[in-house]
Order: C-alpha cells, then sequence, then structure tokens
C-alpha cells in the first residue's frame, strides 16, 4: 500500500455563517491523480487552501505526507499552483529564467533542505520539464496565457515537490495549450510518480489520468475511486447533485 499524501478527516470549514465543508474525509496516496469537481461556488478553493495551510478549518484533521499540518514545515515538497490572476501581474518586469530562480531562491531561503547551489539545475530542469527552454529569456508579461500557464508550473516544479496541488489549471488557456499542460501532467504523474490533486470544473482533459475523483457537493465530499465509478461520474452533462444519492 502506497503512503498517504493528503489525509483530512472530519474537516469542518465555514466563513462567518456560512459553512462551506461539513466533516469532509479525504485520503490521496502517493502517485495518485486526483480529481476535485463540483459546482461554482461549492468550496472546491477553500478545500485546496485548506491543505496547502492557507485557511485553517474550524475543527477535523489535516495531514500532508504523514504530519499533521500544525507541525508541517516541509512546504518545498509541496507544490501549489493558486488561480492565476490571483497572484500574477503580468507586467512584472521578469524574464521566464528570473520568476523560476527566484522562485526557487525564495523557496530554498524558507527551507534549511533545500540547497541553494543546486539552483542552476533545477531551474533548467524545470524549463526543460515544461518546454520553456527556448523562451528563458522573454518577458514573462509578454507570453501567451498557456506559455505563461507553464511558467507558473515551472516555479512550482522548480523545487521538485512530491505533491502538486493545482487550482482550475487550465482555465483561460487555448485548447493547444491545455494538450501541452496535460501531458506534462500525465508526465509528471505517471513517470516522475508526483501525486497531483487538480481542482477543475472541466475534468475531460485529464479524464484518462484520474484514479480517484472527489465531488463536492453541499459541503460534503464523495470519493470515487473505481474506473467504472470515475467513468460514470464524469459524463458529460452529469449533475454532481447525483452523486449523493448513489452513496450507501
Ligand atoms: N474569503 C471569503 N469570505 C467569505 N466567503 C468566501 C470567501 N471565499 C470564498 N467564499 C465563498 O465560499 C464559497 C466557496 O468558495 P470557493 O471559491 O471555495 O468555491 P469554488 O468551488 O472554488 O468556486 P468556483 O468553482 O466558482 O471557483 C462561495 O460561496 C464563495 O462565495
Amino acid at each position: 500500500m502506497n503512503n498517504v499524501a493528503i489525509e483530512l478527516h472530519d474537516v469542518h470549514f465555514s466563513y462567518g455563517h456560512h459553512q462551506i465543508l461539513k466533516g469532509v474525509d479525504l485520503k490521496v496516496y502517493s502517485g495518485d491523480f486526483v480529481g476535485v469537481i463540483g459546482a461554482n461556488g461549492s468550496g472546491k478553493s477553500t478545500l485546496i487552501k485548506i491543505i496547502v495551510g492557507l485557511l485553517k478549518p474550524q475543527s477535523g484533521l489535516v495531514k500532508l505526507l504523514g504530519k499533521d499540518l500544525a507541525h508541517f514545515n516541509e512546504w518545498h515538497r509541496i507544490g501549489y499552483l493558486s488561480q492565476k490572476a490571483s497572484f500574477f501581474n503580468p507586467s512584472f518586469p521578469a524574464t521566464v529564467q528570473e520568476i523560476v530562480r527566484n522562485h526557487f531562491l525564495v523557496q530554498a531561503s524558507l527551507s534549511r533542505k533545500l540547497d541553494q547551489s543546486g539552483a542552476k539545475t533545477k531551474v533548467e530542469r524545470a524549463l526543460a520539464l515544461t518546454g520553456l527552454s527556448g523562451l528563458r529569456h522573454q518577458m514573462v508579461g509578454e507570453l501567451s496565457g498557456g506559455q505563461q500557464q507553464r511558467v507558473f508550473l515551472a516555479r512550482v516544479l522548480v523545487s521538485e515537490p512530491e505533491i502538486l496541488l493545482l487550482d482550475e489549471p487550465l482555465v483561460g488557456i487555448d485548447a493547444g495549450s491545455q494538450e501541452l499542460f496535460c501531458s506534462s501532467l500525465e508526465y509528471f504523474n505517471r513517470e516522475l510518480g508526483i501525486t497531483v490533486l487538480m481542482v477543475t470544473h472541466n475534468p475531460e482533459p485529464v479524464a484518462d489520468l484520474i484514479n480517484r475523483l472527489a465531488c463536492l457537493e453541499e459541503g460534503h465530499l464523495f470519493v470515487h475511486d473505481s474506473p467504472e465509478e470515475i467513468k460514470h461520474e464524469l459524463q458529460p452533462h452529469r449533475h454532481v447533485k447525483q452523486t449523493m444519492f448513489l452513496q450507501p
């Protein structure tokens, strides 16, 4: 049995009186590719922010790589790609390589376990993995949406994380870039063994990669892990609400 990479047990979360998560349980094993789906406003981004410690649940247990989040400090092992617009200013005057390198140096300064002297090799690798080697000297603001998305991914990959948490990474990029992005994800998951948890309203491009599907509905998380159930849940136009009635 693989190690548990992410674990949530009986997690409750509210914004004020607005209850978002009502006793959520989730176990993600090393090497899993987890799709998280649910209606707009169902709490998918909230869930991912709780996993990376940006929001603190009112109650319940959250563990990363076997460690209670309260004591977890190996953040270089976790790569989090938030919804793009929230952190990026396209007029920021930096090249692709500078963005990726600076992120690594910040991570290294925060973690004694990352060796700064390896920066050059790690940046090269992250650029190569995301197909950006040829664009390294380009100003990031001059890139297409799909290329920028790959820069964000390279930035996250540079510290060689074991878990990738992606919040709607395909939004706002064209079909060709989506395809490239998804084949990179396939490589990271299948070849490098990186655990992936991806929030998406459109799971179709990664449907073949998903081995665990988490459906968020009215504060409850329903997890499917058999290929038949996943296929059934991912049928086009299937209303997520129906998953409630499939549970024993
Ligand atoms: N900081 C906040 N304060 C108060 N309410 C919030 C806050 N952030 C989100 N919400 C509300 O919590 C609910 C869940 O939001 P969340 O962004 O987690 O949903 P989501 O499933 O990711 O939505 P979408 O698919 O539209 O991105 C929504 O009703 C949202 O309006």
